[in-house]
């Protein structure tokens, strides 16, 4: 299966509120961004990569990366969903064709296990619409209402949270965006507008320290489970 990449990396980290992008905060001594970029440019598995940034971010380019010959820097839009389209463009213009496949996967998720991207390919190789990382919900999941009191509590049996990578072939992953932007609806995943076409994307349990760094504390977290997979030997 010829497989691309698109990191949507156009992201402010208003959540994070750092002041800068978060995906350029160091965790390691590294940014989070180059850590992403390094796990996924060394994995043969990908053809290319593509890298939506902010078009007036002056960071992303001037970085020291693993393998920079195999990043290609494209202008992200306003919403995620504008930027994953924004790499899958960059893809079609470098020859890439509908019936590749498509990985899309967060800067934000730094930890991503090279196991992990390579079952999922594995699992989806043969599959006819694609699918995701994913996690199973451990806790107990309540909703609450806008003052914090408990309004019930989901059901969490078959609850997932939903992870990165998500894969889906190229033609496809674009018309489903397209539409979804066409109607004028807000997807925050790429799972979320294919199955606005009806179709029922593969869950593929990855492991759950591939946590999106969203607010402050994920960071401190993320230090100690970056030291958890280097004792581990999973980074590679
Ligand atoms: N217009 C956007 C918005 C988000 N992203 C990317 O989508 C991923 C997941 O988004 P999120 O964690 O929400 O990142 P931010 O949008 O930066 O965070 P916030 O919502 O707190 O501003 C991140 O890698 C982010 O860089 C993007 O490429 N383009
Ligand atoms: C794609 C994603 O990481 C799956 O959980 C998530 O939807 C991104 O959401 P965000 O609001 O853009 O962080």
């Amino acid at each position: 299966m010829r497989c691309h990449a698109v990191v949507p990396a156009a992201g402010a980290g208003k959540r994070f509120g750092a002041g800068i992008p978060k995906q350029y905060l160091l965790l390691a001594g590294r940014s989070i961004q180059q850590h992403t970029l390094d796990r996924l440019s060394a994995m043969p598995e990908l053809a290319s990569v593509a890298v939506a940034v902010a078009p007036d971010d002056e960071l992303a380019t001037g970085l020291a990366y693993a393998q920079p010959e195999r990043l290609r820097f494209v202008a992200g839009g306003r919403e995620r969903m504008d930027s994953v389209l924004a790499g899958i463009e960059a893809l079609r213009a470098a020859g890439a064709v509908d019936d590749d496949w498509v990985l899309v996967h967060d800067v934000a998720r730094p930890l991503l296990r090279p196991a992990d991207v390579r079952l999922l390919l594995t699992t989806l190789d043969g599959q006819a619409v694609g699918g995701l990382l994913a996690s199973p919900v451990r806790d107990t999941m309540k909703r609450g209402d806008a003052s914090g009191l408990v309004l019930d509590t989901v059901p969490r049996e078959q609850l997932w949270h939903a992870l990165t990578p998500q894969v889906f072939r190229l033609g496809l992953l674009r018309d489903a965006l397209l539409q979804a932007r066409a109607a004028g609806v807000l997807v925050t995943d790429e799972a979320a507008a294919i199955e606005r076409m009806g179709l029922r994307p593969l869950l593929v349990a990855g492991a759950a320290d591939n946590i999106k760094i969203t607010f402050p504390d994920d960071l401190a977290l993320a230090e100690a489970l970056l030291q958890a997979q280097l004792r581990a030997g999973v980074t590679t």
